[in-house]
């Protein structure tokens, strides 16, 4: 394990189509602000914010990147280390949905993952506060779609009114929790190599490429 009561950094990675809501997510976890009028991303910007679970502290160093196709070859580099993958869709919108099974695919090619390995995705459904009448993918279907896809974590979420925002976050950490505790038993040698315990306070870190007017 990488815990030991030490603070543990986690790389976390969001994905989605664009205007699914993904820096509206990073930013209602991180500042608990929302932008009703939030600009595309171009190419990767990330925040750090700390969590605790069961009383240890992780860093999340939450990576947030351009999901439209165009800036594809700004965003890919940055996958490689990631610990935790967050398939983003909307609620709203059926094609952002049929498109995470893509999402994943461009991730464990990218982060160099085998495609029969466990990792800790999490699907998000976003914008759950639309109403009855605009959704267009019931829950039931991200939950089938889930199970075929071996994935254990789902949940909806709302950047706008903040439901479930933080307990996505924390859903994926005891998801990494839950494989890295397996994979310690398998074997702890290999695990205990790299050490990613670091002590960060939260702030924004400028990266290569920021938000801008699209
Ligand atoms: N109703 C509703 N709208 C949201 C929610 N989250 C984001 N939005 C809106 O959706 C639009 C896109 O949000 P972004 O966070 O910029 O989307 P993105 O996925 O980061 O988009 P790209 O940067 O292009 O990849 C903005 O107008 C937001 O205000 C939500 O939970 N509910």
């Amino acid at each position: 394990m990488r815990s030991n009561n030490k603070n543990t950094l986690l790389k976390v990675v969001i994905l989605g189509d664009g205007g699914v809501g993904k820096s509206c997510l990073m930013n209602r976890f991180v500042s608990n602000q929302f932008d009703e009028h939030s600009f595309h991303t171009i190419g990767v910007e990330f925040l750090n914010k700390d969590i605790e679970i069961d009383g240890e502290t992780y860093t999340l160093q939450i990576w947030d990147t351009a999901g439209q196709e165009r800036f594809k070859t700004l965003r890919t580099p940055f996958y490689r280390g990631s610990d935790i993958c967050m398939l983003t869709y909307a609620i709203d919108d059926k094609s952002s949905f049929k498109n995470i099974q893509m999402w994943k695919s461009e991730f464990l090619h990218y982060a160099d993952i085998k495609e029969n390995s466990q990792f800790p995705f999490i699907v998000v459904g976003n914008k759950s506060d639309v109403t009855a009448d605009e959704r267009e993918v019931p829950q039931l279907e991200m939950e089938t779609w889930c199970n075929e896809n071996s994935i254990t974590s789902c949940i909806e979420t709302s950047a706008k009114n903040a439901s479930n925002v933080q307990e996505a976050f924390k859903m994926a950490v005891q998801y990494w929790l839950r494989l890295e505790s397996r994979a310690d038993k398998i074997d702890p040698i290999i695990n205990d190599t790299v050490d990613l315990r670091k002590k960060h306070s939260e702030h924004r870190s400028s990266c290569c490429v920021s938000s801008g007017d699209e």
